[in-house]
C-alpha cells in the first residue's frame, strides 16, 4: 500500500489512532528490528499518554542478532518493555501474550483487589506501513479467526480477535507515518525495503548502502564485491562491481543504473547477511543526554 503522507492524512491517522487508543489496555508498537529508531514515529508518544505499551521489534529474522539484543536492552533501560519476534513464526508469537500479561499484571491485581472480575487484555497494533502489522494480526489470530463480535457501547463497531483466553486484539491496526523528514531515516527505510515505494533515487540509495556497510559491516562488503575499500571516487567502485558482475549495456559499457539496483537488491535480499541499519551505539549518547 502506498500512502502519500500529506498533512491532512497525518491528521487523520493521528485521529484514528487516538480514537482506537481509548478502547485498549495496551498498545503493541511494531517496529522494524533492522531500524528500531527510524521505523518509530514520535507522534505515538504524544497521544499515548498513560497507556501501557509493548515495543515489538518485528522482522528480527532479518536483523543483526547482536544489535537486536542490544536494542531490547536499550529500550528496557529507557523504561519500555520490548521483545524481538519474527511474525512469520506463529509459535514465537506466544511471547507477545506473555509480555502483555506481565506488563498489565500490577493493574489487573489492583482491579482484583477491588473485587472486580478479571477479563482479557485488549490490545491494538500500531506501526508504519509494511512493518508487518497485518501479518502479525493474522498469525496471532490463527485458528481463532472467528471474531469475538462487536464491543457493546462503541459507536463505531470494532471487531476483536480472540488471540488467547487472556488476549483480544483489535482487528484493524493503527497506521503511523514514517519519518521521511530526516534524509538519513529516508535512506534507511528505503535501502532496507522497509518502505517499498519511495521517491529516493536508486544511485543515492546504493551509495548510502555502500558507505553504511563499509562503516559497520566492512568484511561482508569487501568479500561480496571482492574489494578492499569503497573508493573516494564512487564511480570507480560502481565500475569495479559492474565488471565483477558483468553488468553492461547492449553497447558493452558498464550499466551504472543497473549496478545501483544490484547493490540495493543484494542488501534487501540478505546477500550481505542480516543487517541492522540503526546502530544502537549511534543513539546512546543522544538518549543519555535526554534522560539527564
Ligand atoms: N522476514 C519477515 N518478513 C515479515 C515479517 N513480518 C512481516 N513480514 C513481511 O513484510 C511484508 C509486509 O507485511 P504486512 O503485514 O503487509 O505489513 P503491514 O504493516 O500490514 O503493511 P501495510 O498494510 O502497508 O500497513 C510482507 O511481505 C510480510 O510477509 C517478519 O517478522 N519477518
Amino acid at each position: 500500500m502506498t500512502i502519500q503522507w500529506f498533512p491532512g492524512h497525518m491528521a487523520k491517522a493521528r485521529r484514528q489512532v487516538t480514537e482506537k487508543l481509548k478502547l485498549v489496555d495496551i498498545v503493541f508498537e511494531l517496529i522494524d528490528a533492522r531500524l528500531p529508531m527510524s521505523s518509530r514515529n514520535p507522534m505515538l508518544d504524544e497521544v499515548i499518554h498513560q497507556k501501557q505499551r509493548l515495543l515489538i521489534l518485528n522482522k528480527a529474522d532479518m536483523a543483526d542478532e547482536t544489535q537486536t539484543k542490544k536494542w531490547v536492552e536499550f529500550f528496557k533501560a529507557h523504561g519500555h518493555e520490548a521483545i524481538a519476534v519474527n511474525s512469520l513464526d506463529s509459535k514465537g508469537l506466544k511471547r507477545v501474550t506473555k509480555a502483555a500479561e506481565a506488563i498489565l499484571k500490577p493493574k489487573w491485581d489492583r482491579m482484583k483487589a477491588k473485587g472486580m472480575k478479571g477479563r482479557a487484555i485488549r490490545a491494538m497494533i500500531v506501526g508504519i506501513p509494511n512493518v508487518g502489522k497485518s501479518t502479525m494480526i493474522n498469525r496471532l489470530a490463527k485458528k481463532n479467526l472467528a471474531r469475538t463480535g462487536n464491543m457493546p457501547g462503541v459507536t463505531k463497531a470494532q471487531q476483536w480477535i480472540k488471540v488467547e483466553k487472556e488476549l483480544e486484539l483489535l482487528d484493524t491496526p493503527g497506521i503511523l507515518w514514517p519519518k521521511f523528514e530526516d534524509p538519513d531515516v529516508g535512506y534507511k527505510l528505503a535501502v532496507t525495503g522497509a518502505i517499498k515505494d519511495t521517491i529516493m533515487n536508486m544511485d543515492d540509495l546504493a551509495i548510502y548502502g555502500l558507505h553504511f556497510l563499509e562503516k559497520h559491516y566492512p568484511n561482508r562488503l569487501y568479500e561480496r564485491y571482492q574489494m578492499t575499500k569503497v573508493s573516494d571516487e564512487i564511480v570507480e567502485t560502481f565500475e569495479h562491481i559492474g565488471k565483477l558482475r558483468n553488468v553492461r549495456t547492449t553497447g558493452g559499457e558498464i550499466d551504472y543504473s543497473y549496478v545501483a539496483e544490484l547493490i540495493v537488491r543484494d542488501i534487501r535480499n540478505e546477500h550481505l547477511g542480516k543487517l541492522t541499519f540503526d546502530y544502537v551505539e549511534d543513539y546512546k549518547e543522544e538518549f543519555d543526554n535526554k534522560d539527564k
